[in-house]
């Protein structure tokens, strides 16, 4: 069946009307979603503090908004100049985005980079606007600034990262290396149609709806991204602070306990031996009196710092209390532990140690306690290494003592330790 040119050519203005209204819809679109990303990131910094990274995202989002709606909103100033501004705000707002990522990540921030890549953007328009006019070029030139952007704050993020951290760096990196490439080939592409036809508008149109969409995609999951971030980072802080000693980064008594726990029920099940060493510095209370508490304080972390250098991977080391640290070696049997044991004690006691300006004299005496005598059981190897410690005390310190008395004899020297302790509280 025929239809008539006049039917045909309405059918083409209806169509191209219908077209031009979709590309603009998509564009305020995407201005509403990047404004709203925008707000999300605005009060996420405005909650988090001090969390550094979210405050740069925001206002890089900020930029980028403003860059779109300049973009989209031609009529208010002459068509060059408001690409050209548009360009350098999205520019500039990708620049800071990547100074987020760097500030996130504790890294330098070259504050002058987003400027630099913002006016460079500006130049280049303008020289192809105004001195070598040139569409292809134009094209090229935001695509390639804009995509290097996206690609360098991909290249921050898809780095090795402590689990969950990794998975929320990855997400975001990924999302960034999709967008970079993204207006690396919208570039390309651009630049390829302009040159085969100009009057290929629809083809031009496709590409054009196909950016603002993955664009809008690309905004939300990066707000996304930047949230997920800041979100594993915070429960990685917070679990470090409720697991370990503020002072010497060890584990804490109670997250020493759990973990110790798990690791000696593991051991029985591989029917592998574990063995406890307690860890006690010798006269603490004298070094606080002679040096004060600070330099007391740089003692114990210095104390830390030795006995990890005697520590394989899997071990597990927590502050007991005051001056006291627990030392849990699974795999090794009494006698190998106290050969650890022997190599801290002389590593520690071998030299005074200039700490905070100070020629600090330190010993230590330990108790050594094996499951091979007391079972897989924490609080039992606990206990036997203590009362070998306090033996070590009685036996003039600086030594290292394995417990190998039953477990009744055990209750009754506790005791016994107990009573000394009250006497020697008195005395001092
Ligand atoms: N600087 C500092 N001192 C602490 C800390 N925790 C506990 N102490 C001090 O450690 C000292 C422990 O003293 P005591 O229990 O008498 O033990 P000691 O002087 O090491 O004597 P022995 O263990 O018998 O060799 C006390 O003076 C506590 O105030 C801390 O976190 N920092």
């Amino acid at each position: 069946m025929s239809v008539t040119p006049a039917v045909e050519t309405d059918k083409d203005e209806f169509r191209t009307m219908h077209t031009e209204l979709n590309t603009f819809s998509l564009a305020l679109a995407l201005v509403l979603v990047t404004l709203g990303m925008t707000l999300v990131l605005i009060m996420a910094a405005w909650h988090s503090g001090s969390e550094k990274g979210l405050r740069h995202w925001a206002l890089g989002n900020l930029a980028l908004t403003m860059g779109l709606v300049l973009n989209i909103s031609q009529g208010l100033l002459h068509h060059s100049i408001s690409q050209i501004l548009a360009a350098g705000l999205m520019a500039l707002g990708l620049g800071v985005i990547w100074l987020g990522v760097r500030a996130f990540k504790g890294s330098s921030q070259p504050q002058a980079g987003p400027i630099f890549a913002a006016v460079l953007v500006m130049l280049l328009l303008a020289y192809f606007h105004y001195i070598q006019d040139s569409a292809i070029a134009r094209q090229a030139s935001i695509g390639i600034c804009l995509g290097v952007l996206a690609l360098l704050s991909a290249r921050e993020l898809l780095v090795p990262a402590r689990p969950p951290l990794r998975r929320a760096y990855w997400f975001t990196g990924g999302i960034m290396l999709l967008s970079g490439f993204g207006l690396l080939a919208r570039a390309a592409l651009g630049a390829e149609q302009t040159l085969i036809s100009a009057t290929e508008i629809n083809l031009e149109r496709s590409l054009q709806h196909a950016t603002l969409l993955g664009v809008m995609v690309a905004q939300i999951g990066m707000a996304g991204g930047f949230i997920l971030m800041t979100h594993y980072r915070t429960m990685l802080a917070l679990q470090q602070l409720s697991e370990h000693d503020p002072l010497t980064g060890t584990l804490n008594r109670r997250s020493m306990h759990d973990r110790a726990q798990a690791v000696l029920e593991g051991a029985m099940h591989e029917e592998l031996p574990a063995t406890l060493v307690m860890v006690d510095a010798d006269h603490f209370k004298r070094i606080n009196d002679e040096f004060g508490h600070q330099t007391g304080d740089a003692v114990l972390c210095h104390l830390v710092t030795r006995i990890r250098q005697h520590m394989r991977s899997n071990d597990l080391l927590g502050r007991f209390g005051g001056e006291e640290f627990v030392l849990l070696l699974p795999g090794l049997d009494a006698g190998d532990a106290q050969e650890v044991a022997e190599r801290i004690r002389t590593a520690i006691c071998s030299h005074a140690e200039p700490i905070s300006d100070q020629a600090v004299v330190l010993s230590v005496s330990l108790g050594v306690a094996s499951t091979d005598i007391y079972g897989h059981d924490y609080t039992a190897l606990v206990a036997a290494a203590d009362s070998a410690l306090y033996r070590a005390k009685a036996m003039g310190r600086n030594r290292v003592e394995v417990s190998t008395e039953p477990c009744d004899e055990l209750r009754d020297n506790m005791a016994l330790r107990l009573l000394s302790q009250f006497r020697h509280n008195l005395d001092v």
